[in-house]
């Protein structure tokens, strides 16, 4: 495996990105992976995490890098996929180069999935569902298809996503199944570096607006909204609890008010020392994963009604993005804010947490939101 840290900056990798590589990539530091030496394909994370060492020193690799998808139980059919990668290039820096903008293709067909009316039948079914089965929370999703007459140019939308969503990560990988995944996202899973263990939860949502005095109003009032701090505790919650056991000191701060170019959203860092070295950031990511932010609490009953309410298979989306090295440092995304791109069809995901006080209307227009990330990245405004 070759390694590198110069000379590049986190955009110039961003710009050096191509189809089948991997990429997770913020203004201040990216790693961009190309090739594979070996790879590992398993629906059991801790069965993934179990032959990383091997493959470590059979292969000569010293970090893996891959993704984990939204449903981790024991029925899934979907696996984990890390790749020990070929050359692996790193940079970091304080500066943005912004990459330039490139005009793509526009889509000839766009489907919604399922039609908004549905959503707001399945939000309105979700809200029942709650208090039938004694659920604090559940994350329902859409997804919008677009079709095109010639192939996606997933570079380029890489790039685009890393130079509209400079203060999150941006990542691409390739799944499994040969399509690509791809998207910004504000919310870190987990990150392992030594003994310091950092998560930083988004949950509670308002969209941007162009106009500053309804933006600032619509950021006030998610700051102010009982029902979403309700829903944002939920997460914090369990985030903490989980990683109780694994450290020594944990320190919780916030929730405070953050954003991305679409969405406000309220947002806490969880921060740790780790009490054992032997556990990865794999493990951990494994461990947090699926959090209330994307599936629900409880999460077993959350995950069913998830898939009794969606007229899909999420595969990747709401999973996790990430590496981990053999000293088991590592960091997790989670897959939010993203889109599967085959070919000439793109499948967008957009997904919303569904309390007791939740609005189908407001959360409707929350998803449409959220696409916003992919659909700027594609020139398009729909
Ligand atoms: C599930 C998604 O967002 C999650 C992360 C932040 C805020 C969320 C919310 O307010 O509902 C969601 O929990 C998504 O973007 O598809």
């Amino acid at each position: 495996m070759t390694t590198s840290t110069a000379p590049a900056t986190p955009a110039d990798l961003a710009a050096r990105y191509e189809r089948g590589d991997f990429l997770l990539a913020t203004a201040r530091h990216a790693l961009l992976a190309s090739g594979a030496v070996a790879t590992a394909t398993d629906t059991e994370p801790s069965r993934l995490s179990g032959a990383l060492p091997g493959l470590f020193t059979d292969s000569g690799a010293s970090i893996a890098v891959g993704v984990l998808p939204f449903d981790t139980s024991d029925t899934t059919s979907t696996p984990g996929h890390l790749v020990l990668p070929r050359a692996v290039h790193r940079a970091s820096s304080d500066h943005a180069a912004v990459p330039p903008r490139t005009s793509l293709p526009r889509p000839v067909k766009v489907t919604p999935v399922p039609e908004p009316e549905a959503h707001l039948a399945a939000v309105r079914a979700a809200v029942s569902a709650l208090s039938d089965r004694d659920l604090r929370k559940v994350v329902l999703a859409r997804a919008l298809d677009l079709d095109f007459d010639e192939a996606v140019p997933v570079a380029e939308v890489v790039r685009n996503l890393a130079n509209g969503n400079p203060r999150h990560t941006t990542y691409a990988a390739q799944l499994p199944d040969g399509r690509t995944l791809v998207g910004a996202t504000p919310e870190l899973l987990l990150s392992r570096t030594g003994g310091a263990v950092v998560s930083r939860p988004h949950a509670g949502s308002m969209p941007r607006s162009a106009d500053p005095a309804i933006d600032k109003a619509n950021g006030e009032a998610l700051l102010a909204s009982e029902k979403d701090h309700v829903e944002h505790a939920v997460v914090v919650e369990s985030v903490v609890e989980i990683l109780r056991p694994f450290c020594r000191t944990l320190d919780v701060r916030g929730p405070e008010l953050v954003s991305t170019p679409a969405i406000w959203h309220l947002s806490t860092t969880v921060t740790g020392e780790l009490i054992d070295q032997d556990v990865t950031a794999l493990d951990l990511a494994a461990a947090l994963h699926p959090t209330p932010a994307i599936c629900g609490t409880p999460t077993d009953a959350a995950r069913s009604l998830v898939k009794e309410l969606e007229p899909f298979d999420r595969a990747y989306y709401a999973g996790a993005v990430g590496w981990v090295d053999a000293a088991g440092d590592g960091e997790w995304a989670v897959g939010i804010r993203c889109a599967e791109i085959a070919d000439t069809a793109m499948r967008l995901y957009a997904g919303g947490g569904i309390v007791p006080a939740s609005d189908p209307r407001t959360e409707l227009d929350e998803t449409s939101a959220k696409f916003r990330t992919l659909l700027a990245a594609m020139g398009l405004e729909i």
